[in-house]
């Protein structure tokens, strides 16, 4: 199994998640809908947990000096997405970016590739100039 496919499989841990939200990712929890899962989880024997946790997603909004600079940030970031194949719910006005992660194929869950893709944008946003991690915003 390929590492991407093998991080789809395994929920985001507390760890990583309080990792992330040090370097300005908030964690956006739902209660899971009522009705039952489109798509039961595996069996624990596939590394899935009991019981999948909520719909969770992960939310971080950048600015930079203009157009110019949030689009080469777009553009690193939308390369990484390919080579994980796990792409951003995502929006841009002007020097603004806003960046939502969750893995669709895990009906909502946080898992391995939303951490490994938040960590890759968490670097080019570092690198590109992001003035609310430069603010510490
Ligand atoms: C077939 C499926 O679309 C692919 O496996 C990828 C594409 N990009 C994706 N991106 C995200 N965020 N979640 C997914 O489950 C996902 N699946």
């Amino acid at each position: 199994m390929s590492s991407n496919a093998s991080a789809r499989n395994t929920f985001a841990t507390p760890e990583q998640l309080s990792t992330l939200s040090t370097s300005g990712w908030n964690l956006i929890s739902s209660s899971p809908a009522s009705a039952p899962l489109a798509n039961p989880p595996a069996a624990e024997s596939e590394g899935y947990a009991a019981q999948p946790p909520s719909q969770q997603r992960l939310h971080r909004s950048f600015e930079f000096k203009d157009f110019s600079q949030a689009w080469a940030f777009m553009s690193r970031c939308a390369l990484a997405a390919e080579k994980l194949n796990h792409h951003p719910e995502w929006s841009n006005v002007w020097n603004k970016v806003e960046i939502e992660l969750t893995t669709h194929d895990r009906d909502g869950a946080l898992t391995g590739l939303d951490v490994k893709l938040a960590e890759r944008i968490s670097v080019f946003a570092q690198e590109g100039g992001d003035r609310k991690a430069a603010a510490g915003v």
